[in-house]
């Protein structure tokens, strides 16, 4: 298959620190030649410096979103299939809008549903959901090339464990699906019910369980260890066409023996082969 991995490495607004530095970690850790062994045509650009001088956050965060959103529209013109590993999971809107998905399986740790009127600090990523369902920060987006909201019908949400109140009050208002990594597969069907016909899949690498992978700074218990997850990710490619995939939130500081990378390039490998069985 051709493929193009599009990094995009940042944290809160900062080219290369944190969690910014997860792509170059995962690319360093072999994932091109993992990818290329198993016969894939790949190629790795980096989005490079964007955003304004002064590293504001809000700023840098969206100019992040609109040049991978144009990285990814560029890779499906040339028919490659777009891999965004990002550092920040906000960059997850400017993927949407490039791989014109009509529906997101949202798999992380948090919900990522804030707005900036209930997020406690301000942290953009803790509302990455949220606006990439239109709920938040819409002149931004309507700024990203291709954005759309994604219907919160057409959404699941799996294994976000850990939730602010807000995030559960706006839960019990929204019509987002809910999931277990457990029950996942089964609730494609729901998704397909609300019209989801290409899928774009979002993957905080946080949602693994600590004890087994820790990637970043949250680590709260539970969530799939890296074969759960692995099964869960191949079944559903099988299960519903996915349009482009995004992997965000690894800090490499909390990885010392460098655990992350190769469970990342099995990951992908092993979906990118249920992905071409569909
Ligand atoms: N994508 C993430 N790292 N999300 C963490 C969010 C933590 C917290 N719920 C917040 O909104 O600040």
């Amino acid at each position: 298959m051709k493929l193009s991995i599009i990094l995009a490495p940042y944290d809160s607004g900062l080219y290369h620190a944190g969690f910014g530095q997860g792509p170059d970690a995962i690319i360093a850790g072999g994932l091109v030649e993992e990818l290329a062994l198993r016969g894939h045509d790949v190629i790795v650009e980096d989005i490079g410096e964007v955003g304004d001088a002064q590293r504001r956050e809000i700023a840098t965060g969206f100019a992040v979103c609109r040049a991978v959103a144009t990285k990814v529209e560029m890779a499906r013109d040339d028919e490659r299939f777009p891999i965004v590993l990002a550092g920040n999971c906000l960059t997850a809107a400017g993927a949407v809008a490039g791989d014109a998905a009509d529906s997101l399986i949202w798999i992380d740790q948090h919900g990522d549903l804030n707005t900036p009127e209930t997020s406690a600090y301000g942290f953009l990523d803790g509302m990455a959901l949220a606006t990439t369902l239109g709920l938040c920060w819409r002149p931004m987006t309507s700024a990203v090339p291709g954005f759309q909201a994604i219907d919160p019908s057409r959404c699941m949400l799996v294994d976000a464990r850990d939730l602010d109140p807000d995030e559960r009050r706006l839960l019990e208002t929204l019509p987002i699906i809910r999931a277990q990594w457990t029950d996942a597969l089964d609730n494609v069907g729901k998704l397909k019910a609300a019209g989801a016909a290409q899928a774009h899949l979002h993957l905080d690498l946080d949602v693994h369980d600590p004890d087994v992978l820790q990637v970043n700074r949250y680590a709260l218990p539970g969530g799939p260890n890296p074969e759960q997850l692995r099964q869960l990710v191949c079944g559903l490619a099988k299960s519903i066409p996915i349009v482009g995939i995004t992997l965000s939130a690894y800090d490499p500081a909390f990885d010392a023996k460098g655990e992350v990378p190769p469970v990342v390039g099995q990951l992908l490998g092993d979906f990118l082969a249920a992905h071409a069985r569909i």
